[in-house]
């Protein structure tokens, strides 16, 4: 019993093991049961739910549907009303295609005939093409002989007009240089100033210059109550213009155009108007500006036979001292040479040029010029009227048919003032000055002298301004003084200086032929300077 007793404890001990696993299998299959019990109540719900709303949606089905059929038939409708309007249209179209193609059918049987004759124009233009290499051909050869028939004729004409235009050339420049030899390879004229603003109230301004009405080279001054007479080759009064002076002048411009040399000076005492004459004013410009615009379009005419070139140089002489204004140094001292050459042409060396071809190069040279000149002095105004001012302007020309050359030199002079200084109030600078001055435009009369009188020496080394001018006073050249003259009572002795001067070297004797002039003046030209055998107190005011 002992060992069935405990054998049955541990049977109890198992089942009671047992018993309680399936206790605690029971209650978690409990639990599970509440949960899906929970589950199915809420599944419920839900479904109770669903059916709701199936029922809401299948009453807006019925709704939607009943909208859609009403649409459909609203559609239908449409459809049918279009179908009928496009039909109608459709219909009209019709009919009017149909027009057209009966109008189209009754213009082809126009065009027709016309599609025949233009078969045919076809055709016959095709058999002129198959012929036209042969008939160009044959134009070509005509054109050809033509042409070269044309260009025959042509190139004689060409060579007998070049050689009627090299004739009528010559018989230009002879007629020129003929017109010149009459008026006087060298010509005196006259320019009286006005009185000037400011001058009419001082005293000694009785205006004592005349003109006389019906000639227009005579003056008439009257000194000390007594009238004197003085006749040179043309007086302009007071009131000429600056184009009326320039027009006097400007055959001698253009001639250097044609390779002569000329000179132009403008004498006279201090405030005669001498810069007036040659520079003029900015609005009124002088022979200067006038001399090189004329040029420029003269220039430009002769294009495009001849080419040109006009170069430009500005020197000043102070006592007897050559300046190149146009320099980078203004004080610089030129010297002037014979060429190595063994031409007998002289030349300065280290002078600058250049070369201008409108007014804006003119203004920028006269600028260059003007400032390099005031650079070197004090007072420009008192340097000028004691120094000579010269403006050199080279035409170089060339004339591509025919292969002709020509070079002239047109020389623009503003003098030095050639007032006499009383001998008691020269010393020091000023006396070298007034004897500079007096050297030189002495030395200048002597030539014109010498070379109006044909003399066989011209002493052209007697001065630097004569000897620079050399190669522009001698030979076929032409030379032109303008006399300035005051009007003013308080100027009247300059005034006759000047006048007499002027009228001595315009009344020398017409010696021999400008040939033998011209052999004169080439042996002076390789001849040692010597004084000259004229007369200096005769023809020059004296400068002491
Ligand atoms: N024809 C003229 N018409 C109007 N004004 C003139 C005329 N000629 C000269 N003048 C005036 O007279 C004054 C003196 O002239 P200008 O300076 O030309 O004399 P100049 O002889 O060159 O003197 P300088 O020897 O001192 O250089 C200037 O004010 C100038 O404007």
């Amino acid at each position: 019993v002992e060992v069935e007793s405990a054998q049955c404890k541990q049977a109890l001990m198992e089942a009671q093991g047992r018993n309680q696993a399936l206790q605690e299998q029971l209650s978690v299959q409990r639990q599970i049961l509440r949960e899906l019990e929970q589950q199915l109540h809420e599944s419920q719900r839900t479904s109770s739910q669903l059916r709701q709303q199936i029922l809401v949606y299948e009453g807006e089905m019925e709704r939607a549907q009943g909208q859609l059929e009403a649409e459909m038939q609203s559609l239908e409708e449409e459809k049918n009303r279009v179908i009928e309007e496009a039909f109608i249209r459709a219909e009209s179209e019709m009919k009017a295609v149909h027009e057209n193609l009966a109008g189209v059918r009754m213009n082809l049987l126009t065009l027709q005939p016309a599609l025949r004759s233009l078969t045919c124009d076809y055709n016959c233009l095709k058999r002129q093409v198959q012929d036209f290499p042969y008939m160009l051909e044959k134009a070509i050869t005509e054109a050809k002989q033509e042409v070269r028939a044309a260009h025959t004729k042509v190139s004689s004409a060409n060579q007998e007009l070049l050689r009627k235009y090299k004739r009528e050339m010559n018989l230009r420049k002879k007629c020129h240089n003929e017109l010149v030899r009459l008026k006087g390879n060298i010509r005196v004229l006259c320019r009286v100033r006005p009185v000037c603003a400011g001058e009419t109230d001082a005293a000694d301004t009785k205006n004592i210059v005349t003109f006389d009405p019906d000639d227009d080279a005579v003056l008439y001054l009257s000194n000390k109550g007594k009238l004197m007479t003085f006749e040179l080759d043309k007086v302009f009064p007071t009131q000429a213009t600056q184009e009326e002076v320039f027009q006097e002048v400007q055959s001698l411009v253009t001639s250097c155009i044609d390779g002569f040399n000329v000179c132009i000076f403008a004498y006279g005492q201090t405030g005669s108007g001498k810069t007036y004459t040659m520079e003029g004013v900015p609005e009124d410009p002088g022979i200067n500006q006038r001399a090189l615009r004329l040029l420029f379009s003269e220039v430009s005419e002769k294009k495009p036979d001849w080419d040109y070139k006009i170069t430009v140089s500005m020197v000043e002489i102070y006592n007897e001292t050559l300046r190149n204004l146009l320099g980078d140094n203004p004080n610089e001292k030129l010297d002037i040479k014979m060429c190595p050459d063994g031409s007998g042409q002289l030349y300065v060396p280290g002078l600058t040029e250049f070369t201008v071809e409108s007014v804006e190069d003119i203004n920028k040279v006269f600028d260059l010029g003007h400032m390099n000149r005031a650079t070197a002095c004090t007072n420009l105004n008192e340097h000028s009227s004691r120094s000579h001012a010269l403006l050199i302007i080279t035409v170089a020309g060339f004339n591509s048919s025919t292969g002709h050359r020509t070079s002239g030199k047109l020389n623009l002079v503003d003098l030095a003032g050639s007032e006499r200084i009383a001998k008691s109030g020269a010393e020091g600078s000023r006396l070298r000055e007034a004897q500079c001055i007096n050297k030189s435009l002495s030395a200048l009369g002597d030539v014109i002298n010498a070379l109006r009188s044909k003399h066989s020496h011209v002493p052209f080394r007697n001065s630097r301004l004569t000897y620079l001018l050399q190669d522009s006073l001698s030979g076929d050249s032409k030379t032109l003084m303008m006399v300035q003259v005051s009007p003013l009572e308080s100027n009247v002795s300059e005034s006759v200086c000047s006048l007499k001067f002027a009228q001595r070297v315009r009344t020398v004797e017409i010696g021999p032929s400008s040939s033998s002039r011209r052999q004169a003046e080439n042996s002076s030209t390789s001849s040692s300077p010597t004084h000259d055998s004229v007369e200096q107190t005769e023809k020059q005011p004296t400068v002491t």
